[in-house]
């Protein structure tokens, strides 16, 4: 059995406090393993954002422990957290959160600068990243002159920034053609077997399942219909 780079059980997570407080994550295991796409399904509000800003380390679960390559994440005060994050953590988000008034090679420097690496490496680092993903002709244009499909890359290039072993992508197709998508779905799945790293992904958009290694359901805050290990692999996105 491969070695997962994040374990957590038991999470269970509560918004509100006392007897408004409505639990929207209910004993969750989760395993993240290396070089998988692995796909949260499930209906509006069963908890999958909550689920993956919990994973990130974007939120502190209620309950519950995550460790990260085999070490507890639990008692990490707030600086070591955004460290953790910076570290081991991409984060792709719908809306791509770029700077408008930034380039492509800028909005990457910015991730590459709050890991302090120096100026010009880190241009040269932007520039590397943004050709990985197919984009070393658009280093210089700006989010507003590329396509939603090229903003996408750029999101995915910065995400890259610290080389984390986990990317967490928010319904990263949902704002894409058919066409986009699958090409930012190629380029996800490639990043997971090539770079070993685990990719995970919240999505409503079936076109996609067939990158999936694993495809998790989650209903009403817990994870149903826990396919067997033996089906670990199915479709195009086997990683055998
Ligand atoms: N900050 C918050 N405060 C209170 N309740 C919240 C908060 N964030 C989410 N919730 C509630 O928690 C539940 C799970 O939300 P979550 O966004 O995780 O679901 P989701 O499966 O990602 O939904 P969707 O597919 O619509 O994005 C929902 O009932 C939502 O209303």
């Amino acid at each position: 059995m491969m070695q997962p780079i994040l374990s957590a059980r038991g999470l269970v997570h509560n918004f509100g406090e006392g007897p408004s407080a409505v639990q929207v994550l209910k004993n969750i295991d989760i395993d993240i393993l290396p070089a998988e796409v692995l796909l949260l399904v499930g209906p509006s509000g069963s908890g999958k954002t909550t689920l993956v800003h919990i994973l990130g380390h974007l939120l502190r679960p209620t309950a519950g422990k995550i460790t990260i390559c085999g070490k507890s994440t639990e008692t990490l005060d707030e600086d070591r957290l955004a460290e953790l994050r910076l570290q081991h953590f991409g984060f792709i988000f719908q809306a791509h959160n770029l700077f408008p008034m930034l380039t492509a090679t800028e909005n990457v420097m910015v991730a590459l600068d709050l890991m302090g690496v120096d100026k010009d490496v880190a241009r040269v680092r932007a520039h590397e990243l943004l050709g990985s993903v197919g984009l070393g002709h658009r280093v210089d244009a700006f989010p507003a002159e590329l396509s939603i499909g090229q903003k996408q890359r750029v999101a995915i290039a910065r995400a890259l920034a610290a080389d984390p072993e986990i990317l967490i992508a928010d319904e990263p197709t949902a704002a894409l053609d058919s066409e986009n998508g699958l090409k930012a779905m190629e380029l996800l799945q490639a990043l997971a077997r090539n770079g070993r790293r685990a990719v995970v992904i919240v999505t409503h958009d079936f076109r996609i399942f067939q990158f999936a290694n694993r495809v998790l359901h989650l209903e009403d805050g817990r994870i149903v219909d826990k396919p067997p290990e033996s089906s670990h692999s199915f479709g195009a996105g086997s990683a055998s």
